[in-house]
C-alpha cells in the first residue's frame, strides 16, 4: 500500500485516517442494526466490533508494529509488554464515548488510532467523529490553527459524567463557562474546529484516551500538556495518563495557573 513517493509518516497518517473512519461507518451501522433498547449490549458490541477490525488492519498492513488497545487482552492489552521494545506501537481507543454512542442522538463518540515512534513521540494519529461525519488527522487539520483574539469569556470543554473540580476551579478563576461533552476525541476535535477554546481533564484516563485527538491537536498549533504543565507522554509502562489540558496556544499559562 506504502508507494515509493509516499513519505513513510504520510502513508502512516493516511492509514491511521482510513482504518478511524472504516471502524467509524461499521459502528453507525451497529447502533443501526441493534437500536437502543440494550445500551449494554450495544456497548460491547461496538467495542468488540471496532477493535477487531482495528487490530485486524493493522496487523495485516504492519505485521512488525505493536499495539496497545483498550479492548485487548495479553500482548496488544495494557499488561502487554513487547511494545516497551518496540519501534512503533499503534495506540488505539476502538470506541472512546462508549457511554455516548449507546445513547440515541448523541453524536459526541469516537474512534482514535495514532502512531507512536521510538525517539520521536506521536508521529501520526485520526480521530473520527461518525455521527458528525467528521474524521480529523495529523494530515488535514494545518488549516485549523487557532484565530482571532482570544475569548473574554473562554468556553471549556468537560467530561458530561465527571467534570473535574480543577476545570471548575478554572473555569472561575478565567470566568470561562464549561461546556459538558462526551469523549475525549469529541472533546478536542471540538478545540480543534474552534466550538470550545479548551479541554481540561483530571482524576482518570489511558494513553488510548488522549493519544490520537493529542497527536492531532499538537499538529493543528494547539497547546497540549498535563495539568501541571508538563509534555504528554505514550508507551509508558504503566498506560495511565490521567490528566491533561488542550487549548489555544495564547491561552496556555492563564490556564495552567488557573488549574492548579
Ligand atoms: N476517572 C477516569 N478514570 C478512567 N477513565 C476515565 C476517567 N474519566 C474519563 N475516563 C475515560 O475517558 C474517556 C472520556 O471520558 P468522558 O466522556 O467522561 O470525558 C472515556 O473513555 P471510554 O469511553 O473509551 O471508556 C472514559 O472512560
Ligand atoms: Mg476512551
Amino acid at each position: 500500500m506504502t508507494s515509493a513517493s509516499t513519505s513513510p509518516s504520510a502513508a502512516d497518517t493516511a492509514f491511521a485516517t482510513s482504518t478511524a473512519h472504516k471502524a467509524g461507518q461499521r459502528l453507525l451501522d451497529l447502533r443501526d442494526e441493534m437500536g437502543f433498547e440494550d445500551p449494554r449490549a450495544l456497548k460491547d458490541a461496538g467495542d468488540r466490533l471496532a477493535d477487531e477490525l482495528i487490530l485486524g488492519l493493522i496487523r495485516e498492513e504492519y505485521p512488525a508494529d505493536a499495539i496497545l488497545s483498550e479492548e485487548a487482552v495479553g500482548e496488544e492489552g495494557r499488561d502487554g509488554t513487547a511494545r516497551l521494545e518496540a519501534d512503533r506501537v499503534w495506540i488505539i481507543d476502538p470506541l472512546d464515548g462508549t457511554r455516548e454512542f449507546s445513547e440515541e442522538g448523541r453524536d459526541d463518540w469516537a474512534v482514535h488510532v495514532a502512531l507512536w515512534e521510538k525517539g520521536k513521540g506521536l508521529t501520526a494519529g485520526a480521530i473520527a467523529l461518525p455521527a458528525q461525519n467528521l474524521v480529523l488527522s495529523t494530515g488535514n487539520v494545518e488549516t485549523l490553527v487557532p484565530s482571532g483574539d482570544r475569548p473574554a469569556e473562554p468556553r471549556i470543554a468537560v467530561s458530561r459524567t465527571r467534570p473535574p473540580a480543577e476545570a471548575e476551579r478554572a473555569a472561575a478563576k478565567l470566568g470561562a463557562e464549561l461546556v459538558p461533552m462526551g469523549s475525549a476525541g469529541a472533546k478536542i476535535a471540538a478545540v480543534v474546529t474552534g466550538r470550545v477554546d479548551a479541554y481540561v481533564h483530571a482524576g482518570g484516563q489511558w494513553e488510548w484516551d488522549s493519544a490520537a485527538p493529542v497527536a492531532v491537536a499538537l499538529a493543528a498549533g494547539w497547546f497540549a500538556s498535563r495539568v501541571d504543565g508538563t509534555p504528554l507522554r505514550y508507551n509508558r509502562e504503566d498506560p495511565g495518563l490521567p490528566d491533561l489540558v488542550v487549548c489555544r496556544p495564547d491561552m496556555s499559562a492563564d490556564l495552567l495557573a488557573a488549574v492548579k
